[in-house]
């Protein structure tokens, strides 16, 4: 008896295949089995290549990897198959049973069955076009540091040396990406984990991305680190001491926090942790207090020393 097999995606690919008597329990990990055995089976995703095709399989408690291979022509008849009722199926076995690569569905917070798809020019072809290396210039420090003059004299500076950059600043992406996000701890995290997701990409791109955030608390700052290859993820304290930008004050927000008009602030009701070790400190104490631009210029020939100028 058969029924035919649709899956629930709108392909026309499935068509031709039909599905008889039930899995039988227990099966062998590895076996010759046809479509036959899919009867009953709802398919909840697949993937193909040219040489083979991967259904996702199962009732309603598990998935089961079906591997089958191609045969001629615009259908994919079941010539042999490979069910996995063994916890230990791993993507390296499947392919040295198959001798195709597989891709392996993941289950990934909230999102399952997905899977990566990638694709075949990267990042360092992205990066010889460009002549550049993508990376992320993560600027913190104090509302009023100095960051987003900061972010604007490296962006020029770079523009002008032919390099691309983009900033990512905190104020101008909670006009948008970020807007339901408020100042309480959670939601700064999830700010900063978001562009940090945001920055990684841009890095992918081959871009110079520049963030210019308070980011105050290490361990988001870190997390964000840890998202990027080494050596991509460069972090930029701007040591600028609370009086010297409270002093500053240009949005008026200081005041308004030591009226209590604004709680939770950073550096009056609310913490900033500065980096333990950090890739570069930009000081901004004393007489001493460099320009913005020959700021820009120390985070330059960091950039220069280590290679990101150049493809
Ligand atoms: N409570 C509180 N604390 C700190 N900053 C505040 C607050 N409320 C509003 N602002 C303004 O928001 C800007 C900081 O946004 P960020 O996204 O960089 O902050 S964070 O990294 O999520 O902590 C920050 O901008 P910058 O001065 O450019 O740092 C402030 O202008
Ligand atoms: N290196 C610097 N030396 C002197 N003043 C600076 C320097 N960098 C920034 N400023 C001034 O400090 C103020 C705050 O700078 P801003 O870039 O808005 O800080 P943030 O983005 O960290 O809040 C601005 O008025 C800016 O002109």
């Amino acid at each position: 008896m058969t029924a035919a097999l649709r899956p629930p995606c709108a392909s026309g690919m499935f068509h031709n295949i039909e599905c008889g008597p039930p899995v039988t329990s227990p099966s062998p990990p590895t076996e010759n089995l046809g479509f036959p055995m899919l009867r009953g089976a709802n398919v909840a995703g697949f993937y193909s290549s040219r040489r083979s095709l991967v259904l996702h399989c199962g009732r309603s408690d598990s998935l089961k990897r079906i591997k089958v291979k191609e045969n001629t022509g615009n259908w994919f008849k079941p010539i042999k198959a490979i069910v996995d009722s063994d916890s230990s199926w791993t993507e390296e076995r499947g392919a040295a049973l198959s001798g195709t690569n597989l891709r392996q569905m993941s289950n990934v917070g909230k999102s399952t069955n997905i899977l990566w798809h990638a694709c075949p020019i990267q990042k360092q072809d992205r990066e010889q076009l460009l002549q550049q290396k993508g990376c992320v210039i993560w600027l913190t420090g104090l509302s009023g540091s100095g960051k987003s003059t900061i972010a604007c004299a490296l962006s020029r500076s770079l523009h002008s040396r032919g390099k691309l950059t983009y900033i990512l600043d905190g104020d101008n992406l909670r006009h948008g990406l970020n807007q339901d996000l408020s100042f309480k701890a959670e939601d700064r995290s999830e700010n900063i984990r978001r562009i940090g997701e945001v920055a990684k990409l841009f890095a992918d791109a081959g871009v110079i991305c520049i963030t210019s955030l308070i980011s105050p608390y290490r361990k988001d700052r870190d997390a964000c680190r840890a998202l990027l290859p080494k050596g991509d993820f460069i972090e930029v304290f701007i040591d600028a001491p609370l009086h010297v930008c409270e002093a500053r004050d240009p949005k008026g927000l200081y005041k308004l926090a030591r009226a209590g008009k604004i709680k939770g602030f950073t550096g009056i009701d609310d913490p900033y942790e500065p980096p333990c070790s950090c890739e570069i400190v930009l000081q901004q104490k004393g007489s001493d207090c460099k320009s913005p631009s020959d700021m820009a210029e120390i985070v330059i020939s960091y950039l220069e020393e280590n290679g990101y100028l150049g493809a």
